[in-house]
């Protein structure tokens, strides 16, 4: 009965799955998260939801959650403009695809207020049935001319406030060190740390 626990340590089935298709952003987790959290990730063909960005990224996980039948963790993100009022936000997709990085500065032409914030959301669900909780990432900056770049997405039409450099522009480590992913994934870890959750292994006997 050594220190009975505070709490009894929650056992997840196997490691997290997180559900992705797209290899920047997994390059990105994976650089920042490191080993501190044992996860995998797999590519699902998940309904894209509308709505508030908290609710897209719950219903998402929960979506996931039955898919994979264990624990899971989904992540969005949106790019808000202050001036239309959050939007294209959780529809940055579609607007970046069809207006391109050019089509984006055009949006805000009739507005003296350029400023914007990459949010990030990911959602952890424990498995089936279970609540998602969801973490919260945001960086504000505002929306420039394309520079930089053009790997990944929106990165080089966003330059994040006390910065010269656009997202595109800043070195992989640099973004990483103050982005909306960044932001959202230190909840994400300390979450972790704080439940102490407990990986089953094909070895264990329980
Ligand atoms: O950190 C980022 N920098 C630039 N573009 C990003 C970043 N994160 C996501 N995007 C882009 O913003 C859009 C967000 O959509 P969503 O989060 O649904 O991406 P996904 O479906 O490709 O995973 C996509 O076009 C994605 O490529
Ligand atoms: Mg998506």
């Amino acid at each position: 009965m050594a220190a009975a626990a505070a709490k009894a340590a929650v056992v997840l089935p196997r490691p997290v799955t997180f559900v992705t298709g797209n290899a920047k952003k997994l390059e990105e987790v994976k650089a920042i998260i490191g080993n501190s959290i044992p996860f995998k990730s797999l590519k699902l063909d998940l309904p894209e939801l509308q709505g508030e960005p908290e609710d897209i990224s719950k219903e998402k996980a929960r979506l996931a959650a039955l898919q994979v039948n264990g624990p899971v963790l989904v992540e969005d993100t949106c790019l808000c403009f202050n001036s239309l009022k959050g939007l294209p936000g959780p529809y940055i997709k579609w607007f970046l695809e069809k207006l391109g990085h050019e089509g984006l500065n055009n949006l805000l032409m009739a507005y003296e207020d350029k400023s914007a914030y990459a949010l990030c959301a990911f959602s952890f669900s424990r498995g089936p049935g279970a609540e998602p909780l969801t973490f919260l990432g945001k960086t504000p900056g505002k929306i420039v001319p394309a520079r930089g770049p053009t790997d990944f997405g929106w990165d080089p039409v966003f330059q994040p406030d006390g910065y010269d450099q656009t997202y595109a522009e800043m070195s992989k480590e640099e973004k990483n060190m103050i982005s909306h992913r960044y932001k959202s994934l230190a909840l994400v870890k300390s979450h972790f740390k704080e439940a102490g959750y407990v990986f089953q292994t094909d070895e264990d006997t329980i």
